[in-house]
């Protein structure tokens, strides 16, 4: 695996994915476990975030403590799985800013169409975290990257709960300089380009429409 691809091994977070790749788990389970696993993976993906010393008083005395410091975050969901990730993220940090890119893949070509987009004015100077459940052909996963650079987002991780291994490997190869988390790489694509063994759509699982 390539140095900037990065797979949760907490046990909290495998537990939760074995949870929701069942497909006796409902909408209402589906979206409140998934949206736990953001949150665990949120911490884990903020964990080098930098602080820096700052004075408070407690009731006993002054002290330094570390605080939060330098860039301020983005939150940046694919629409519409994207959606099921942003609220344990913001659970985290709640003063995030969120933009949205809004994607879909064609069902016959695979191939990504852009539909929406909107992300903060001063996206340059954030941490974007852009967050899909589900990074398969990659197509997706590489358009919204594409897209937010050329918004001038410089530093950026891409997050998802699975991937499938020709999707790690075409967002990693197309992209270097950002990190990517994945919750598990799975074995393979199908002919319709979803992951095996994987969930299903995950889209369709978070809002119900199937
Ligand atoms: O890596 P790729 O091959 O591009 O596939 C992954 C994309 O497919 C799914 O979205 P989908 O097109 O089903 O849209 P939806 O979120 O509206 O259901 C998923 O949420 C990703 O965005
Ligand atoms: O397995 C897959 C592949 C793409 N999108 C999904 O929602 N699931
Ligand atoms: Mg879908």
């Amino acid at each position: 695996m390539r140095d900037n691809v990065i797979i949760f091994d907490h046990p909290l977070i495998q537990h939760k994915i074995s949870l929701i790749r069942s497909k006796d788990c409902g909408t209402r389970e589906f979206r409140t476990v998934a949206g736990e696993i953001s949150m665990l993976m949120g911490y884990e993906v903020m964990r080098d975030l930098e602080t820096e010393l700052v004075e408070i008083e407690t009731p006993l005395e002054k002290m330094k403590g570390p605080m939060l410091k330098g860039k301020k975050l983005a939150i940046v969901p694919i629409l519409r799985a994207g959606l099921g990730m942003v609220d344990g993220m913001l659970s985290l940090v709640p003063s995030a800013k969120v933009g949205h890119v809004g994607m879909y893949r064609d069902e016959e070509t695979l191939e990504p169409k852009e539909y929406y987009c909107k992300l903060p004015e001063d996206i340059s100077q954030r941490l974007v975290i852009i967050v899909d459940p589900m990074l398969a052909t990659g197509g997706s996963a590489d358009a919204a990257v594409d897209f937010v650079k050329k918004q001038g987002a410089e530093q950026i991780k891409f997050v998802s709960i699975l991937a499938a291994p020709e999707g790690v490997e075409r967002l990693a190869q197309a992209h270097p300089d950002i990190s990517i988390y994945c919750g598990a790489v799975d074995r393979e694509l199908n002919e319709h380009g979803y992951i095996l063994p994987g969930l299903g759509d995950a889209g369709d699982r978070i809002f119900g429409t199937k």
